[in-house]
């Protein structure tokens, strides 16, 4: 039986549909809310963070950024990004990363600003890439913000393949200079965050050549403008790249550089080293250089869930005061969330939305053991890191960019709307897919080390103990898939079995189709490219086992019962939609039958209705405050259409009842029309 006001979000005002909707919650609001951000202490520092936040209206916007142009939004979100920095010390604790993110996320919103890549790749890749001496001198004043800095590796002619990167970086022993170089157009660099305008230090990936010889591409630390002026310093040409599909509050950049000389020390040398005589020492493993890249692939699975989730807010809220239609004829109009199909298309994304919650954490925690390991030198669990959060990366982005486009198509007109928020959200949750790693490259990055293991099962077992998540490809697979046997499990282990078996089976599929090609006599690297789809996903089938038993794991230590209640619906709904997903594979081989999978499918209907009544207070648990939302769709208080008016008119173009320009064209066009069927 539902108790009354469980939900915490319910205030007088509201839209009486919304209220009668959290009204129906079957578990305490800000117990689930606390389990999702951490603790409950986690969750009131949010509010308290929010209350803060809008108690300073100078942290606002002057009116709706939707309307801005390119150079207002900077100069807004660079406004705001100082006061965010200034309020900080009030607001918030700096010492804890989370709130900081929090605070700023609320001030700056989604579009980016000026720190973006300081603080998120050039503090950490300075953190993996710089020496004591050189974290001595950096780290200090890039914490400080006395320099703002950025990441650039990624030039017009290539992004993936790092091994191509054509920017040099020669060192010149007589002057113990570096002399970096751009020795084409596809060598200017292209993409960095915050580069064009912002930023006035970066690190650059160039091509390492000393005495002759080139060592592949490394990271510098490099001074791009006059710390005075903010003039480009000479010697290196800057640039915006200009409007994007998203993130145009981001001055991404472009970069050239004229024969520029560096010192030798701005060579990152925590990893490889470079002596005074120009002498080359090699890292302890070669891609060491990249782990800032790592970092970023797994905080980007977290991120996601806070795109997606804050999607299906949206979608959810409006779908129950939106009402269209009716079920019973002469019943009344009913809410959408009514409709079967308006449930399929949004309550599966806030399982995978906690699914993503529960997967960023462990990304993120399983990076900083590792890196930790790495500082004492042991490069152990460095690969199965790369592989975790390639395939994280890719699965997450893509499925976060699917699932916010379905928010956004179920509700309709208003969806598509600016002022419903989803296409600002979906615009910068999308380039998810392809920064920091496009996502086919990435997942065919995991297909390497899936390879790996598919060698070591054809050879009797794993040459080292197997990761938690990679031990199962070492088993045997029952003979038959035991979906819909046992229907009152609530861990879905016989679940994550049968995902398990597609996973192992599609390795051993593609790694057996490349053996068979590479037997007939075709080279390795060309079977690999015949093989790359069969790998891709093998790739997607792993990475679908590590998600649920994540989530699996995370509901099983959820201790307020009530919450786990609905913890275990939101997987079972989750788990069995990937059953759905994966139905091809399952059936393929005779593991699964169609009975099976027709019980996944009923599994999936039966728990979207038991999860209808609690669908707004599982939202309002995500905790995601209006200013974070931006959207009227979403409003927590439900009163969307007054406020989509107030929002139109806000527009511009709505100054003006005649525009300026109406008489010279269109006006002047009806009135020749009109002298013309005169005559
Ligand atoms: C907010 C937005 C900000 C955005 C910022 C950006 O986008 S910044 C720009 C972001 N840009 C990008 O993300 C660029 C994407 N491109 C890349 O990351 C790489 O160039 C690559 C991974 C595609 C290929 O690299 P490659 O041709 O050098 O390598 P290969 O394929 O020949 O494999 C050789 C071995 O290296 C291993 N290994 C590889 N990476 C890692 C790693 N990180 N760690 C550990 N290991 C790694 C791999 O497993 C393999 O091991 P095996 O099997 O031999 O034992
Ligand atoms: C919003 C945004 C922010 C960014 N920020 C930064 C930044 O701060 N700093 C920075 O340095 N860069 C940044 N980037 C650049 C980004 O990292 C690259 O765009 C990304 O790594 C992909 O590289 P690419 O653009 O060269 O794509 P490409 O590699 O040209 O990919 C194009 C297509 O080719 C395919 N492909 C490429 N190689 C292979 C392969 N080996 N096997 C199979 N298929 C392949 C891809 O799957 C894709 O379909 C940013 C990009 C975006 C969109």
């Amino acid at each position: 039986m539902p108790h009354q006001n469980l939900n915490t979000y319910i205030c007088a005002g509201d839209h009486p549909d919304i209220t009668e909707e959290r009204k129906k919650a079957t578990f305490n609001t800000d117990n689930f809310a606390a389990t999702l951000w951490g603790t409950h202490e986690k969750l009131e520092r949010r509010r308290e963070i929010a209350k803060y936040v809008e108690e300073h209206p100078e942290l606002h916007d002057p009116y709706p950024t939707e309307f801005m142009d390119r150079q207002e939004s900077l100069e807004n979100v660079t406004r705001k990004t100082l006061l965010w920095m200034e309020h900080a010390e009030n607001a918030i604790d700096i010492s804890k990363q989370e709130e900081g993110f929090y605070f700023g996320t609320l001030i700056t919103g989604s579009q980016g600003h000026p720190l973006s890549i300081h603080l998120i790749m050039a503090i950490p890749a300075l953190m993996n890439n710089a020496d004591e001496e050189q974290l001595d001198e950096w780290l200090p004043k890039a914490i400080n913000r006395e320099f703002v800095a950025t990441y650039s590796q990624t030039e017009l002619g290539h992004g993936t393949n790092l091994s191509k990167l054509e920017t040099t970086a020669t060192y010149d022993p007589k002057t113990e200079e570096w002399i970096l170089d751009t020795p084409t157009v596809t060598a200017t660099k292209w993409w960095p965050g915050n580069l064009g305008k912002s930023a006035n230090y970066t690190v650059v990936m160039a091509q390492l050549i000393t005495h002759g010889k080139n060592y592949g591409a490394h990271p510098f630390f490099v001074q791009v403008r006059d710390e005075k002026t903010h003039q480009p310093l000479p010697g290196v040409i800057l640039g915006d790249i200009g409007p994007k599909f998203g993130m145009n509050a981001n001055d991404n950049g472009f970069m050239q550089f004229k024969k520029f000389r560096i010192p030798r020390r701005t060579m990152l040398m925590k990893n490889a080293q470079v002596l005074p005589d120009g002498t080359y020492k090699p890292p302890l493993h070669p891609k060491l250089g990249y782990s800032s890249m790592i970092f970023v692939r797994s905080a980007v699975v977290g991120l996601m869930s806070l795109y997606l989730g804050q999607a299906a807010t949206i979608a959810i809220r409006y779908s129950v005061i939106r009402r269209q239609g009716e079920i019973m004829p002469n019943a009344g109009e009913v809410k959408i969330l009514d409709y079967q199909t308006q449930q399929y298309r949004l309550i599966p994304q806030i399982a995978r939305a906690a699914a993503f919650r529960f997967a960023g954490i462990f990304a993120l925690e399983m990076y900083n053991t590792v890196i930790h390991e790495i500082s004492k030198g042991n490069m152990d669990a460095l690969a199965d890191l790369h592989a975790l959060a390639s395939g994280l990366k890719a699965v997450a982005t893509f499925q976060t960019a699917l699932g916010i486009e379905q928010c956004r198509f179920a509700c309709g007109g208003h969806g598509y709307s600016l002022a419903s928020g989803l296409p600002q959200i979906y615009s910068v949750a999308v380039g998810g897919c392809t920064y920091e790693g496009e996502n086919m490259v990435l997942l065919l990055q995991l297909a390497r080390y899936l390879r790996k293991r598919a060698i070591e099962i054809k050879s009797g077992g794993p040459k080292e103990k197997p990761t938690e998540l990679s031990e199962y490809l070492f088993k045997t697979s029952a003979k038959h898939s035991l979906i819909g046997t046992n229907v009152s499990s609530t861990n879905f282990e016989h679940v994550i079995e049968s995902f398990e078996h597609v996973a192992r089976r599609l390795t051993l599929f593609a790694h057996s189709k490349l053996e068979k090609l590479e037997q007939s006599g075709m080279e390795h690297e060309i079977a690999i490219n015949q093989t790359a789809v069969p790998w891709r996903r093998a790739s997607h089938a792993h990475t679908r086992v590590a998600l649920t038993r994540i989530f699996a794991h995370a509901v099983q230590r959820t201790t307020d019962i009530a919450v786990k209640e609905v913890l275990q619906d939101l997987i079972k709904l989750y788990i069995y939609y990937e059953v759905g997903e994966c139905a091809a594979e399952l059936l393929e081989d005779g593991f699964a039958d169609g009975h099976q999978i027709e019980f996944a499918k009923d599994q999936v209907l039966e728990v979207l209705e038991k999860l209808r009544p609690n669908a707004v207070s599982i939202v309002d648990s995500f905790d995601f405050n209006d200013r974070e939302l931006n959207s009227v769709l979403g409003r927590r208080d439900g009163n969307v259409y007054e406020n989509l008016l107030a929002w139109a008119k806000s527009s511009p173009l709505n100054k003006h009842d005649v525009m300026p320009f109406h008489h010279k064209y269109l006006g002047k066009m009806m009135e020749d029309a009109r002298e013309q069927s005169k005559m």
